[in-house]
Formats: structure tokens, sequence, C-alpha cells
């Protein structure tokens, strides 16, 4: 686990020590848009056009980031026109690696054997953090975006020509509401999770600890009267939330210490989980061995035996009784 100073890779954890043991996540710094006609988009750079086997997308199958634009790929149609790299569940010295002895597709573009020498081939001189997902322009040689939250935004529409598939998850008369949640979410339950689990200080870990729980119960009332976060129809705001929630009983409950009540004992969360999983095509996207191993095996300061734990025993396909809310 590192990051790339001057485009040098070097073996770091994060730094807790200056904000008194809380964790606070870089924002990504790759911000440019795919949109159908090659536009600039909200930031970055004009000069990519959504085409067919142009991009290619670098992902962890245990990330929850990572997550999100795979279920996009998934459902918006996008599998046949934008390729994929996996990497290993294994981030050690080297960061992310494309180690197909362990897990991983390989690097499909470059055979690189590490994510950063991606991320090195789009700046050698690249400073930060060396994160998944990466969106790569097979054309320009180029990283368009390593935002997952934006990510989502170009698969959700810009492609839409090309698969025919108008299915819409950020429709303009909800996007004021949705941007709202998303950001409550982001701060107390996605983010939230991590904040709680690479807490250094006991302060740091209650105080995220509780935001969370609260969080959760909110959005758990939210859901008594609703189907899903918005009403009836599922949204970016619903599936930003799947990932966290999908691996909450397997890893953050025990290795992030989140462990005030799993997900399987919140009234309405436990079914709503069900309930998104069982939407066609998401269970193919939710990898439970590379979810766990990933977090027990790479995070050595937390979990220094790095052993895996075998549970939970929890089957997300049975009945969800969700189509009565
Ligand atoms: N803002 C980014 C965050 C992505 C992110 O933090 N990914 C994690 C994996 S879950 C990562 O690659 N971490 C490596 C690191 O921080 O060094 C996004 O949502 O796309």
């Amino acid at each position: 686990m590192g990051l790339l100073v001057e485009g040098k890779w070097q073996d770091k954890w994060y730094d807790t020590k200056k904000s008194d043991g809380k964790f606070e996540r870089e924002q990504a710094q790759l911000r440019h848009w795919v949109t159908k006609d090659g536009e600039a988009g909200l930031t970055g750079n004009s000069g990519f056009k959504a085409e067919s086997g142009r991009y290619h997308l670098y992902v962890s199958l245990a990330c929850p980031w990572a997550h999100r634009t795979l279920i996009f790929r998934k459902l918006k149609g996008l599998e046949k026109h934008i390729s994929v790299s996996v990497v290993s569940p294994d981030m050690m010295e080297n960061g992310w690696t494309f180690d197909t002895n362990n897990h991983s597709s390989g690097d499909h573009l470059f055979d690189s054997q590490y994510m950063y020498q991606v991320y090195l081939k789009n700046n050698e001189n690249y400073t930060g953090r060396v994160t998944v997902p990466v969106l790569w322009d097979k054309q320009q040689q180029c990283i368009v975006n390593n935002e997952s939250a934006e990510i989502i935004r170009m698969f959700n529409s810009a492609f839409n020509d090309i698969t025919g598939n108008q299915k819409d998850f950020y429709p303009a008369h909800l996007r004021e509401e949705i941007d709202e949640l998303n950001a409550f979410i982001y701060d107390h339950i996605n983010n939230g999770v991590y904040k709680t689990g690479f807490a250094t200080s006991q302060t740091a870990y209650q105080d995220a600890y509780d935001k969370l729980f609260d969080a959760l119960d909110e959005i758990n009332a939210r859901l008594a009267g609703k189907r899903y976060l918005m009403g009836d129809v599922v949204t970016e705001a619903d599936w930003r939330l799947f990932t966290t929630l999908i691996r909450f009983d397997a890893v953050y409950v025990g290795h992030f210490k989140c462990n005030k009540k799993p997900i399987e004992q919140f009234s309405q969360l436990a079914d709503y989980v069900r309930d998104l999983y069982q939407i066609a095509g998401v269970a193919e996207t939710v990898d439970f061995y590379h979810i766990k191993r990933h977090y027990y095996f790479s995070h050595t300061m937390i979990n220094p035996t790095q052993v895996v734990p075998k549970g939970p025993a929890i089957d997300y396909s049975t009945p969800h009784f969700r189509e009565e809310v």
C-alpha cells in the first residue's frame, strides 16, 4: 500500500497523525469526461467521445467504489463496449497488482505488473494515491477519470446511442434530491465505514461509528415507506449505497469495528440489500472472495495475522418482500 511521489512509488500507509487519528480521503485528481459528442464535461478537457471499444476500465472486485462502475457497466449494457481488467485482491507493498496467479485478470492493455505503472503511463511524474477504478482511453493513451462518482454518470448516459439502453439512474427531476442524499450517504456511510475502520484514536473511531449508525437508522426509516431511496425507481443513490451494504456484514462489522449491529438486523435494510442484489446482472458483480480477502489480508495494521474469516453465512438470494413497501 502506498503512493506515487513525482513518479516514484513509495510504500506508505495513510497518515492520520496530522488529523488527530482521523482518516481523510484524498480527492481523485483525473477528471475528464466521456461525452456523447466528445465535448468537454463538467471538468477536464474535451476530446473523449463515447465510442465502442475505445475505453478500458481498471477495477478491483473488492472495492466498493469500483463496484459502482461495474454495476453501471452491467446494467447499461456496456460490457461489449468497455473492456475490463481486474486487479488482485491483495494490495501490499506495491499497491494493486496484476498477479494472474493471485486472482487478477492481468492488465489486458499493457500487461503491467502493478497498477501504479498504468498511472505512470498517463503521467510519468504523477504524485498521488494509486486508486481504482480508473477509466483509460485507448485512443489518446491516457486516463480519462479516476473518480467512480463521475464514471457512473458517464456510463449512465454518454453511451446511450451506442447501446440503445435508455435506463436512467439519474433522472433530471430527481437530481437535486439524489445529490443531497448522496452527500449524506457518502460522508456517513460509504466513507463512514472507512473513517470508523481506519481511525487511529478512540475519539475519531467513536465519532465515526456514531455518525455511521445514526445515518443507517435514518436510511432504514426512510426505506420503511419507499421501496428504493427515491421511491419506486432505482437510482444512482441506491447503487452507491448498495456497494457498502453488501460488504457490511462480511467485512465492516468485524474488520472495521462497525459492530453495533449487522445489516441483517435492520428491519428494512436487510430486505433492501437483497432487493438490489436480485436485480438481473447485479449478483454477478459481487465477489465475496475478493471482498473478504482484500480487506482482511491487505490491512495488516488492522489484522496482522491476515486470517480471513470464514463467515458470515448469509444468503442474499432469499426472498425479500419489498414489493409491498
Ligand atoms: N474517489 C475514489 C476513491 C477510490 C478508492 O479510494 N479506491 C480504493 C480501493 S477501495 C483504492 O484504490 N485505494 C488505494 C489507496 O488509497 O492507496 C473513487 O470513488 O473512485
